[in-house]
């Protein structure tokens, strides 16, 4: 159960202590069904753009965030080059092409990344699709992340075609986050009940 949430006048650090607390009190179980269920979506070519033949930069959940390798292997199965983020210093984030579970090793801050030669920042210029790590994310596209700018400083490369679409759980879709000026506001978020449309602006 998740305890009431802050005003968007509170700023962004009791937002995410909220977010991580509300994803820590959901049982394992839980976790897995609605991970599947992300994992169905994509498999079902149930997202808002075909993603075969193009480019999609995702992410590999570690601790409580939402999603699988299984969502992975869905949109490679469905005929996408899968990029995820290769994490150095605070700046944009390099990335490397998924290959499978095997093809992972621990990077930065134990998250799992492709081994292999890391590609370019620019490289999400080329993504039909930008499935991006939230901790909640607001009807007019704010999102909130782990507060690094990791994500703020990437996006900016991304294509005025690219869907930016943040991944989170049912609940963490709210009415108003607080917004940082270098916020990048995303268009849609992916939920376990599917995608919904924000509208940001
Ligand atoms: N799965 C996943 N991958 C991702 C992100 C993400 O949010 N989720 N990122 C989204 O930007 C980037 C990495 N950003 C991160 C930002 C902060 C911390 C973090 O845990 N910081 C801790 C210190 C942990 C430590 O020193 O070991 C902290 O700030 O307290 C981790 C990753 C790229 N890859
Ligand atoms: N485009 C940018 N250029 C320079 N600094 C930036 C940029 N975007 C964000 N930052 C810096 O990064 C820090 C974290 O920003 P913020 O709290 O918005 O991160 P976040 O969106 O939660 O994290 P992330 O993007 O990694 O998921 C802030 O100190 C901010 O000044």
């Amino acid at each position: 159960m998740y305890t009431d949430p802050p005003r968007p006048d509170d700023g962004k650090t009791p937002w995410r202590e909220w977010a991580l607390q509300g994803r820590g009190a959901v049982p394992a179980q839980q976790r897995e069904r609605e991970a599947t269920e992300l994992a169905r979506i994509v498999a079902a070519g149930a997202l808002p753009c075909a993603v075969g033949g193009r480019t999609v930069c995702a992410y590999v959940p570690s601790g409580t965030e939402p999603g699988s390798l299984a969502l992975l292997d869905a949109l490679r199965s469905a005929g996408a080059r899968v990029l995820l983020p290769v994490t150095g210093p605070p700046g944009p984030l390099q990335w490397g092409e998924f290959s499978g579970a095997t093809g992972l090793r621990a990077g930065r801050f134990g998250l799992r990344e492709p081994v292999g030669p890391p590609l370019a920042p620019e490289q999400v210029a080329e993504a039909a699709l930008v499935l991006v790590p939230a901790l909640a994310v607001d009807r007019g596209g704010v999102r909130l992340g782990r507060g690094a700018g990791y994500y703020d400083r990437t996006l900016v490369h991304a294509g005025p075609g690219t869907v930016l679409m943040a991944v989170v759980r049912d609940d963490e879709v709210v009415p108003e986050l607080p917004a940082d000026r270098h916020d990048i506001r995303v268009g849609w978020a992916l939920t376990p009940s599917g995608p919904v449309r924000l509208a940001p602006g």
